[in-house]
This record gives structure tokens, C-alpha cells and sequence, in this order.
């Protein structure tokens, strides 16, 4: 494999990241620029007219701001609706009531993102309720200083550079090693390893089988997941496991994290494992079961420890407590460090008005002030990254996020193995940042599910013009109407469409599992060249599956969520009919929850897997809300549809939390939402897809809304989006459409409506 394909990769990857970091300013500036304040606040980007409730020092010396609405100003003291959450950039500013702005923009978020008024600062929220947000400012923030806390501020939601560019670091230290060091071979460190190699087609991946019996740790795994076990063990360099919809994905990575740290034949010393996740949730979703685990019988218990901003970990007592911040402070160092720490405090409330005496400080009794509060921080920085240090060295399994991995905490740590959960939902990019720091690599997801989200979308000129080999023009990929390609349209934009898509270079195409040392597995694929992705969308899961066929994954093929009949469509069409239903769930209905009706004018609702309401030909026609950008569709008589079935399944006794609705516009989200929420409240979850993706409830509602003269289908062409939908149900689905618009859009969309004719209940769609 020659360097300059590999360069044209990198190239690749980085035009298309600046294009999607540019897309992102673009859209942020241009709402922050267009809008005054009060619309910033409509669009649930900020929060106005907010006064300091509390400030302390909390989470690893990070300030806390407390911010509310004062009565003074507001007659109503709850928030109005916004998009604020917990773990979300955010900058306190003075509240301003004009569009005016200076033209000074901030250091923290590294591109001109949004012009941004003096003083201000940045942080991450941590906490929000309904009528108080604390937002969590970095103990080593420069600007904290110049902030005076005004007495009406206003918090207001940022885009995150600093993931971009940790990205675009990550290339380019890949391309600096592997262009600029071209000679081949193993070297060991973040330098060029065989792992590196392996991704890039540089070098074949290899299979060592195991010589011993695998003593499994959880005897409750089903047979696919234990070839998964082995699968991963005994990959040398990289191992997908391909978990559809309920199989038991985390379950399984769990398994393999307690073999990789444990003694075996094979590991004569328990290995040091980097445990990340696209997003904080599956991270804490690991980490939480890792920490529900026993203590074995022989041994002690694994020492774990979560990475990240503590107001993004999940607020369960157990996983906070494993963050690197709380461990460093019950350490004994840490102790030392506790009366600086009540000494920043005590300077932080003096300087807010909140001391002794309610004496606000000004000019430069108040400069001296926040002198004497930098000192006091730098002296307990020194001291908390000493203790940081101590307890990563002690931790046996690390987790954080791909991106949060690429922090400072980690900047010197290696670790034999590094996992990616949801791997098939993270940029390629992304998976670099913590790549470098292992020598094998396991990747789990689900590339027929929602891959990550781009915003930006490839034009003609820009493949023409960005610098790869020329697979990738003129191969006529066909955009669906959401702007995705899927991954079978990438990959034959990629590889010129045909089965045998072999490039020129037969030598490097023809590559193998190696067969020829002892020990290694004979299993033989063909691989393709590393080519460049037409778009960010294709992971590099998927991306190894292109080059090294199904033999890189494994699949699990036991789910644990669907009645059978829920479970046949996506098994069939999207798992070639591989995932099979475990017995325990494969009849399960409503009818057996124990909080089920029993009468019996209700059997028939509850005995029902699938039910489907067709509109077809009653002119229940879509409506286009919004305009430009902003536009979305809803369907005002689906909704009654919705509302009306939502109402019989809680007559027969089903709760509203087992309930969940799906629609992929948001604005039929938004009206369902306001014709339900008052009766059912916010245990009755009404989400887009992307929100769904990951959960699972009793009964599933999809409200498709697209009905129209001209048969356009939209966002339900793409085949991941509704593949999540229908599979969240585990014993009930009701879909809601209208088949003579839908119909159209797509095979898959036509057989699925088939489907449902010859096997689901038709019900009337007719409203009185
Ligand atoms: N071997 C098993 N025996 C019994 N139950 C299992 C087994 N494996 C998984 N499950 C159950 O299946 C459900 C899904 O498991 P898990 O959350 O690990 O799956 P996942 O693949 O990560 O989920 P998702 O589809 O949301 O990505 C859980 O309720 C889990 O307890």
C-alpha cells in the first residue's frame, strides 16, 4: 500500500471535517448574529434576565454558578422551554436588551463562533431544573477573572470546537507517522504500530485461535455472544462485534472487558484497558454495569475509572464517585488540598457580594481579590494533577468519551486494548483520538442503525476538487431526499459499484488473513485498498467491513426485545433474516404485564404485536410548518390517530411511561406534544428517531405523517431511521401512515408496507 494512497485518506478526512466544522459555525454564527436576544431565548438558546442564586466551589475545583430568574424581574420564576442540558457548552454573559455586540470573540471556543459581549465566561452546564441552571466553570479558566458576575446575566448555549479540532489533531498526527515515517514494521508506542497499519490496509489483520477453553465469567451469555467473546479475544489487532437492536451488545463488551482484565493462559498479566463511547451515555452505561459487577471470588474488585466533565457523567452516586475528580479528592493528597479549596470559596463569595458584611469589592481591592484566588488555584492544580496521575496509574479499566479521551488527563497513558462502544454512531475521525493510545482495538455497533450526524453534504465539485484517487466522482451515488447515502450506496460509490470492486493494484487487493504462521486462523478474504470516504457518514466500522469483509465482525444474533412478529421484518430485510428472537420474549404481549387490564373488551388490543392504521385515500394530508431551513412536517389527523390510540392502550391498563411515540419530524413532535402532555405528562415519551435510538419501551406508536399528491417520502427512505423505529417495541407496534404516498418512496419502504398488510392488524383510520 503506497503512502500517498493513505495521505489522499487523510486529505480526505480533513477537507470533509473543516467542511462539516464550517457547516456548524455557519449555522450557529448565523443564528447568533440574525437574532436578538429575545429570539435566542424563543429558539431555546439561551436564557434571559437571570440573576446569581449561588456561587461554590464544587466537581474537581470547578466553580459553580447558580443562576435563576429573580421575582424581582419576572413574574413567572420558571424557565421557559430551551435546549439547555446538562453537559452542554454554555457562556454566562451580561443580559443586554439590545442586538448590539463587540466585535471581541473568546478564547475558549477557538473559532469565531458567535461574537460575544464583554464580560463573559464559558463552562458547562451541570444542572437544570425547572427554574435554576448551574453552570460549571473550569478551575484554569483565564477569563474567570475578568468576570464581575452583573446583576442580570444571561446564559446562552455554544457550539464545542475543541472536538473538531481534536479530530483534525488526530489526522494529522496519523498522517505525520504514517507518511512521514514510511518505512514498515512494528514500532511500539503512539508511533506506528501494527494496529495503525491494520486500519489503514497496510497490513493484514490476524487471528490467533485460542488454545484453551474461554472459563466464562457470565454464564447467562448465549451462544453467538460467546463466539463474539472469542472472536475479540483472538483477534491480534481489531474486532468488530455487529450487535443489532437488543442483542446484548453491552452485555457482551462486558464479558470481554472481564476476560481482557483477568489472568487467562493467554494473558499472563491482566491488561490495561481504554473503555470509550461516541456518547456519555454509552459510557456510563458501561460503566455502570462494570460497577454492578460482583467482586470475584479470587481477587479484588476491577478498578474503574470514568474521565470526563463531571456534569456530563451520569448524576448516579456510584459513577460519580468513579470519576477521576472524585477519586483524586478522597485521596490522602487530596485532603491537603481541602483548605486552599475553602479559601477559593471564601474569596469567591467576597467577590460575588455574598461574604461577610454583603460588601460587593471594586477597582483594586477587587483585582487583588481575584489575584489572590488565582494563586490559591494554581497551587491546588499542582496539586489535584499529581493526585490524577496516582489514581490513573492504579486504574485498571479507563473510560470516557472518544473525544474526552483526547484530554490532558490521558495525554501520557497506554493501554493494551481500546474498545469503542457505539462505534457505528462516532466519526471515523473521532476514533482516532484514542486509537493511538492502545495496540488492539474492538469496535461495537450496529451499522444499520443511525449512523453519526453531518450536517455538511459533498457537491459534485468538492469530491472533484479534494485531493484522493479518482474512485469516488462520477461513480453517480444517489443522494437520498435526507441528504444520506447508505452504507451499500458508499460503498459503491467507493469501489465503482461492482461485487469485485478491485482497484488496479492487484497486488495490494488481493490481501488475506495471514494463514502461514503457526497459530493463526486460515480463514482468507479478499480486501480492498483504503479508499476515501465520499462522506463522514461512513464509519470506520463500516469502512472495515468495505475493506476486509464480514470476517473483521462478528455478529450477535440473539435479541432479548421483540415478540417474534416484531422482530421478522428488520431480521429479514435489514439481518438477512439472522437475527433470531430469543425464547423468552419471542411471544410476550401487553396482555402479560401485570398491570394489564383483564377485561375482555380489551383482549384484542392487548393481544396484538402489530397494528396499523392506513390512511390511504382518506386525504389526511401532511403540513409544512416553518419556512427555509427550519421547516419540518406534521400531520394534524395522524395525531388525532396517535392521541386516540394512546388513550385505548391506557384504558386497558398499560402505563404512559410503557408507552412511547415515534415520528421523524419534529414538528409532529412538537404537536403531538402539545395535545399530549397534559394529559399523560413526561412519562409518555413522544421523541424523533435520533432521540430513540439505544431505548426500548412496551408499546411503540410511529407516526409516519408523510401524505401527499406527490408521492414524496422524504426522511423515510432512509432505511436506519426506520430500522430504529420499528425495532424500540418489545410487545407491541402500532404504525400510523398513509401506504399510497409511502409506498413509493423506496423498495424497502414497499415491501415493509406489504409487510404489514399480510401481517399486521389493519385498523380503520376513518375519524368520526
Ligand atoms: N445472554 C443474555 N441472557 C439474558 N438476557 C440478556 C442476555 N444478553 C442480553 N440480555 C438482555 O437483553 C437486553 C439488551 O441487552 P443490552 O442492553 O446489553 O443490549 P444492547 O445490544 O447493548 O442494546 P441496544 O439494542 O439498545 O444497543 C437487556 O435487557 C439484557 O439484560
Amino acid at each position: 500500500m503506497s503512502t500517498e494512497r493513505v495521505s489522499s485518506f487523510i486529505d480526505r478526512h480533513l477537507f470533509l471535517l473543516s467542511r462539516e466544522r464550517n457547516a456548524e459555525v455557519e449555522r450557529t454564527s448565523l443564528v447568533f448574529s440574525n437574532c436578538s436576544p429575545k429570539l435566542l431565548e424563543k429558539k431555546g438558546l439561551a436564557l434571559n434576565g437571570l440573576g446569581i442564586a449561588g456561587i461554590r466551589v464544587g466537581l474537581g475545583n470547578k466553580t459553580l454558578v447558580e443562576l435563576e430568574r429573580p421575582a424581582a424581574y419576572h413574574t413567572i420564576t420558571i424557565f421557559p422551554p430551551h435546549t439547555l442540558r446538562p453537559g452542554d457548552l454554555a457562556s454566562i454573559e451580561e443580559n443586554v436588551v439590545s442586538n448590539a455586540r463587540s466585535k471581541k470573540s473568546t478564547k475558549s471556543t477557538r473559532t469565531p463562533v458567535r461574537e460575544k459581549l464583554k464580560p463573559a465566561v464559558d463552562g458547562v452546564i451541570y444542572k437544570v431544573s425547572d427554574s435554576r441552571i448551574t453552570v460549571a466553570i473550569g478551575s484554569s479558566h483565564s477569563d474567570l477573572s475578568d468576570f464581575e458576575f452583573p446583576e442580570r446575566c444571561r446564559v446562552l448555549k455554544l457550539v464545542n470546537s475543541i472536538t473538531y479540532d481534536r479530530m483534525e489533531n488526530a489526522l494529522k498526527q496519523l498522517k505525520k507517522i504514517v507518511v512521514s515515517t514510511p518505512q514498515s514494521g512494528v514500532v511500539e508506542g503512539f508511533g506506528r504500530s501494527r494496529l495503525v497499519e491494520v486500519l489503514l490496509g497496510m497490513t493484514t489483520p490476524l487471528r490467533v485461535a485460542l488454545t484453551y477453553n474461554i472459563s466464562f465469567l457470565d454464564d447467562s451469555l448465549n451462544d453467538s455472544q460467546k463466539a463474539a467473546v472469542r472472536f475479540a479475544l483472538e483477534s491480534v489487532d481489531v474486532a468488530c462485534i455487529h450487535g443489532p437492536p437488543g442483542t446484548g451488545k453491552t452485555h457482551t463488551l462486558i464479558e470481554i472487558i472481564r476476560q481482557l482484565t483477568s489472568i487467562t493462559p493467554v494473558n499472563p498479566r491482566p491488561l490495561r484497558l481504554l473503555v470509550c463511547g461516541a456518547s456519555n451515555l454509552s459510557v456510563d452505561n458501561i460503566l455502570e454495569r462494570l460497577l454492578a459487577l460482583p467482586i470475584p471470588s479470587q481477587g479484588t474488585k476491577l478498578n474503574v475509572t470514568r474521565i470526563g466533565h463531571p456534569a456530563r457523567v451520569i448524576p448516579h452516586q456510584d459513577a460519580l464517585n468513579a470519576t477521576l475528580e472524585a477519586q483524586a479528592e478522597r485521596s490522602d493528597e487530596a485532603a491537603l488540598a481541602k483548605d486552599v479549596k475553602n479559601e477559593i470559596e471564601t474569596a469567591l463569595s467576597v467577590l460575588s457580594g455574598k461574604g461577610k458584611g454583603g460588601k460587593v469589592l471594586r477597582g483594586p481591592e477587587r483585582k487583588r481579590k481575584w489575584e489572590e484566588v488565582h494563586g490559591l488555584r494554581k497551587e491546588y492544580r499542582r496539586r489535584e494533577r499529581n493526585v490524577g496521575k496516582a489514581v490513573l496509574r492504579e486504574s485498571q479499566v479507563v473510560l470516557a468519551t472518544c473525544h474526552s479521551s483526547g484530554g490532558h488527563q490521558l495525554r501520557a497513558e497506554e493501554f493494551d486494548v481500546v474498545i469503542i462502544d457505539e462505534a457505528t454512531q462516532a466519526l471515523e475521525a473521532v476514533c482516532w483520538v484514542p486509537i493511538f493510545k492502545a495496540k488492539k482495538l474492538i469496535l461495537a455497533g450496529d451499522p444499520k442503525q443511525l449512523p453519526p450526524t453531518v450536517h455538511s453534504w459533498p457537491q459534485s465539485k468538492d469530491i472533484a476538487s479534494s485531493s484522493h484517487s479518482g474512485t469516488v466522482s462520477g461513480t453517480g451515488v444517489q443522494m437520498n431526499s435526507s441528504g444520506t447515502a447508505s452504507a451499500a450506496e458508499q460503498l459503491e460509490g467507493l469501489n465503482g459499484g461492482g461485487d469485485d470492486g478491485n482497484e488496479s493494484d492487484s497486488t495490494e487487493t488481493e490481501g488475506s488473513y495471514a494463514s502461514d504462521a503457526p497459530g493463526l486462523t486460515s480463514s482468507r478474504g479478499r480486501y480492498r485498498v483504503l479508499t476515501p470516504p465520499r462522506t463522514l457518514e461512513l464509519t470506520m466500522f463500516e469502512r472495515l467491513e468495505i475493506m476486509y469483509g464480514s470476517e473483521i465482525k462478528c455478529m450477535l444474533t440473539v435479541q432479548y426485545r421483540m415478540h417474534t412478529k416484531i422482530a421478522e421484518f428488520p431480521s429479514k430485510v435489514m439481518y438477512n433474516s439472522k437475527l433470531i428472537t430469543h425464547p423468552s420474549v419471542a411471544s410476550h404481549l401487553l396482555l402479560h404485564l401485570p398491570n394489564a387490564a383483564t377485561t375482555s373488551d380489551v383482549q384484542d388490543i392487548l393481544e396484538n404485536p402489530i397494528v396499523f392504521f392506513d390512511t390511504a385515500g382518506c386525504e389526511y394530508f401532511e403540513r409544512l410548518e416553518g419556512d427555509g431551513d427550519e421547516s419540518s412536517r406534521c400531520n394534524e389527523n395522524e395525531a388525532t390517530i396517535v392521541y386516540n390510540w394512546v388513550a385505548t392502550l391506557v384504558a386497558a391498563g398499560i402505563t404512559p411511561s410503557q408507552i412511547g411515540i415515534i415520528t421523524p419530524y419534529q414538528a409532529q413532535v412538537a404537536l403531538l406534544s402539545s395535545l399530549l402532555r397534559s394529559c399523560y405528562g413526561s412519562e409518555l415519551e413522544i421523541g424523533t428517531v435520533d432521540g430513540m435510538q439505544g431505548r426500548e419501551k412496551e408499546a411503540v406508536i410511529i407516526s409516519l405523517v408523510r401524505s401527499n399528491d406527490k408521492r414524496e417520502v422524504g426522511f423515510l427512505k432512509d432505511e436506519r431511521r426506520l430500522n430504529v423505529a420499528m425495532t424500540r417495541a418489545r410487545r407491541h407496534l402500532c404504525v400510523i401512515g398513509d401506504s399510497s404516498t409511502v409506498q413509493h418512496g423506496s423498495k424497502y419502504l414497499k415491501d415493509w408496507l406489504l409487510w404489514l398488510e399480510e401481517n399486521a392488524d389493519i385498523l380503520s383510520a376513518e375519524l368520526d
